[in-house]
């Protein structure tokens, strides 16, 4: 969908923001950009709705190089969320996210009730929509945000560090929220993050740059936690980029051992004797409610339990293991219900299996630069950056109508 043919953008102060760029951002995936400060992240991301032009080589989008398209034309087509949202702090939420369709030319009632329907679908209430912006918290804006770049459904959205700004609990419900969304919509996403953990979870392929604008890796989350490319990439990944890998695997192919490996007591029935072990207390339904070790001291309520199902991560699995006085996880089904029991050890050999095969997977054929550089520093400092963007304004919004469409009232 979005393919960079040897791009290279150099500022006029003589920065080298992107080097000899070659990827390939493909239909339907979120693509996320990560690397030290400086690397030329969001330089990448604004040369794809040209706010910044490159230097030299080709962007194309759906097979078409962009500088042959109009530039607000182009823009229109592609959603684009940043840090702070951008949104206009002097209109209503309602009508920020209606600003779009109105330059398009819908109307204002049409472009309303799309704004109406979309605040739904990021999660906020129709009261929210006639509030203002600083009337929100900054997750709401955030999701204000994804709605105005959702609002005339572009095919490509351009997200630049969209959730740092949140605190971690809400960033996983962004998290979740756009994965959700990305089910339904099926967007080709270009996402830009300094979080790693952010970026194995939301990203399809990851690309890691170093500074001076070089692309070293591009590859799905496994492959790359696998098999980084150098030391930079390993660097980058963190210590534990073995664990992050189990965050990508499920439990469903580790075996499930017969309910019957634990002995289990019914919350309503007389606490086990001393002397016969650790307990699983499950309720009449059988579900999982805790563990009771009646020679653990004094009697107290049973410590907790976190039922897995299938659909878990090998990574909770092992954290639940580790915290469970038996070693052993409790498994149920959808609805809850004790399944059976997985020990920590088959938890364990299953993750060793998981690094193998990761491991092993052949590099597909994407384009890395050459890993030539074995260390690199973690941060740069941004040299003088000239603070304007180059190209329009900082939230892409260019809000000259387009042919026929008009202008969204108010001054923007
Ligand atoms: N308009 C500009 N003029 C001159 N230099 C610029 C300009 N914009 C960016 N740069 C420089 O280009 C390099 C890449 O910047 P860019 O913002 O793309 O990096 P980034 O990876 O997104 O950084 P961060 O993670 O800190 O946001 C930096 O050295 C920066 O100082």
């Amino acid at each position: 969908m979005i393919k960079f043919d040897a791009v290279h953008k150099r500022f006029p102060n003589g920065t080298t923001a992107v080097h000899d760029l070659t990827l390939e951002l493909p239909e339907g995936g979120i693509t996320v950009l990560v690397g030290s400060s400086g690397c030329g992240k969001t330089t990448t991301l604004r040369m794809i709705n040209r706010m910044v032009d490159p230097t030299s080589g080709t962007i194309r989008l759906g097979g078409k190089d962009i500088r042959e398209q109009d530039a607000a034309e182009l823009r229109r087509g592609i959603g684009y969320v940043i840090q702070q949202s951008g949104l206009f702090p002097h209109r209503t939420v309602l009508d920020n996210i209606a600003t779009v369709p109105l330059l398009l030319g819908w109307g204002r009632r049409k472009s309303r009730a799309r704004a109406a329907e979309l605040l739904e679908t990021v999660g906020l209430t129709a009261e929210a929509g006639r509030r203002y912006p600083h009337q929100l918290s900054g997750g709401q804006q955030q999701r204000v945000g994804v709605a105005r770049a959702l609002a005339a459904d572009p095919p490509v959205l351009l997200m630049d560090e969209p959730f740092g700004a949140v605190d971690p609990v809400v960033r996983i419900q962004l998290q979740d929220e756009l994965l959700r969304l990305q089910q339904e919509l099926n967007k080709t996403i270009a996402f830009v993050t300094h979080d790693i953990d952010e970026a194995v979870r939301l990203g399809d392929r990851i690309a890691v740059f170093r500074t001076g604008g070089h692309l070293v890796q591009c590859a799905p989350p496994a492959e790359l936690l696998a098999r980084p490319a150098d030391d930079f990439v390993a660097d980058f990944l963190g210590a534990e980029r073995e664990l992050k890998l189990l965050s990508l695997t499920t439990l469903a192919d580790v075996p499930v051992q017969p309910a019957t490996t634990v002995r289990t007591v019914r919350d309503d029935a007389p606490p086990p004797r001393p002397g016969s072990g650790p307990h699983l207390v499950v309720s009449a339904r059988n579900e999982p409610l805790g563990w009771l070790d009646p020679d653990a001291g004094a009697a107290g309520p049973p410590s907790p339990v976190r039922p897995l199902r299938d659909t878990d991560s090998l990574l909770a699995a092992l954290n639940e293991s580790i915290a469970s006085p038996t070693g052993l996880i409790a498994r149920v089904d959808g609805a809850g219900v004790l399944t059976g029991v997985t020990s920590r050890e088959a938890i364990h050999e299953q993750a060793g299996r998981r690094h193998q095969q990761a491991a092993r997977t052949q590099l597909t054929a994407q384009k890395t630069a050459p890993a030539t550089q074995k260390t690199a520093q973690k941060t740069a400092q941004k040299t003088a950056m000239e603070t304007a963007p180059e190209n329009g304004p900082e939230n892409g919004l260019d809000t000259t109508p387009a042919p026929g469409g008009s202008a969204p009232g108010g001054s923007i």
